[in-house]
């Protein structure tokens, strides 16, 4: 049976977190650090390790069949190439940012300025749909430096925190694009890698769906465990089991992470008591 070639980047801000994943969705690779491809345990995986930057092209000529890329490198790099599914972490944005001294209005400002850059194509796109006309200056790093050193009057690079930014005395002032890391697909993928590649999908909506959520156990008073579960909807319907002491039960459920903090008032106000919360692995609906 052919493996599923997926590539991953060899170092930098994707790595940890996609053998992480990788692992999570149960493809176990036992790497010698230095080595540039490797076979997973009882999957037909093989794992590339390579240049985030070089991926795009990969894909495209079906030397590897999927990666884990950052969704801004395929934008600037990978027209046509497909993705299969948003991965959640190495979120950031692609912004034009400008010395903070310098006033800013509107995009056209930019008309005749230099701008430096390692994503050309993206901001040549975004210069057009806005009908400026600018002068790009391509680096392949340290670009925040750029306008310091009197090389460009703006930069487009990659913004999370804004640290950067600011330690160059730079503002951000239009956001391009918003980026995460993805599942990326080669539009030459054979009929048999796509059955692998559909395991591997659903292995990782198990695994975000888990991340996203968090499994909820209390024990409330049965005249208000009515209200409880309004509050709680779960994934059909919460558990509900009696507890040993009379009138009183334990309600178990899963709660979306990121509502959890906004519930849980109103959970005790209803009388729910030995609140506990924890983490899910996977979850299959
Ligand atoms: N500060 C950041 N915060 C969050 N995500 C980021 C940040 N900087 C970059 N990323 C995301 O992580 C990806 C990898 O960034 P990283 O700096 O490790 O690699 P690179 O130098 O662009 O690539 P290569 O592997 O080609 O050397 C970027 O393409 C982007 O999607
Ligand atoms: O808004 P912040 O949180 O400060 O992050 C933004 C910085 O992160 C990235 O650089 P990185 O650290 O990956 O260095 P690199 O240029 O060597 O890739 C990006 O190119 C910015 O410089
Ligand atoms: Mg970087």
């Amino acid at each position: 049976m052919s493996k599923l070639k997926i590539a991953v980047q060899k170092s930098g801000r994707l790595n940890e977190d996609s053998m992480k994943l990788l692992k999570d969705i149960g493809i176990y690779i036992d790497n010698g650090k230095d080595q540039l491809k490797a076979s997973a345990k009882g999957f037909p995986v093989e794992v590339f390790y390579l240049r985030n930057g070089d991926i795009p092209q990969y894909l495209k000529d079906g030397v590897v069949d999927a990666a884990i890329i950052g969704e801004n490198v395929l934008i600037e790099k990978g027209n046509d190439i497909k993705v299969a599914e948003k991965l959640g972490f190495s979120t950031c944005r692609v912004c034009i940012a400008v010395p903070k001294s310098s006033t800013y209005n509107s995009i056209k400002e930019l008309n005749g300025k230099r701008i430096a850059t390692s994503y050309p194509n993206t901001v040549q796109n975004f210069l057009n749909e806005n009908g400026v006309n600018a002068k790009l200056h391509i680096i392949n790093g340290s670009v925040e430096i750029a306008p310091n050193i009197g090389l460009a009057d703006a930069i487009v690079d990659i913004v999370s925190s804004g640290s950067t930014l600011f330690k160059n005395n730079l503002k951000e002032v239009e956001v391009i694009l918003k980026s995460e890391a993805v599942l990326a697909v080669s539009p030459l993928l054979s009929e048999e890698k796509q059955a692998i590649l559909n395991t591997i999908q659903f292995r990782i909506q198990s695994v975000l769906k888990g991340r996203q959520s968090k499994y909820i156990l209390l024990n409330a008073p049965n005249e208000k465990i009515d209200d409880i579960i309004s509050l709680l909807p779960g994934m059909k319907s919460p558990t509900v089991l009696p507890l040993a002491q009379e009138g009183w039960s334990s309600v178990h459920s899963v709660i979306n992470k990121n509502e959890f903090w906004d519930v849980i008032e109103a959970l005790k106000a209803n009388g729910a008591q030995g609140i506990l919360v924890c983490p899910i692995e996977k979850m299959v609906i």
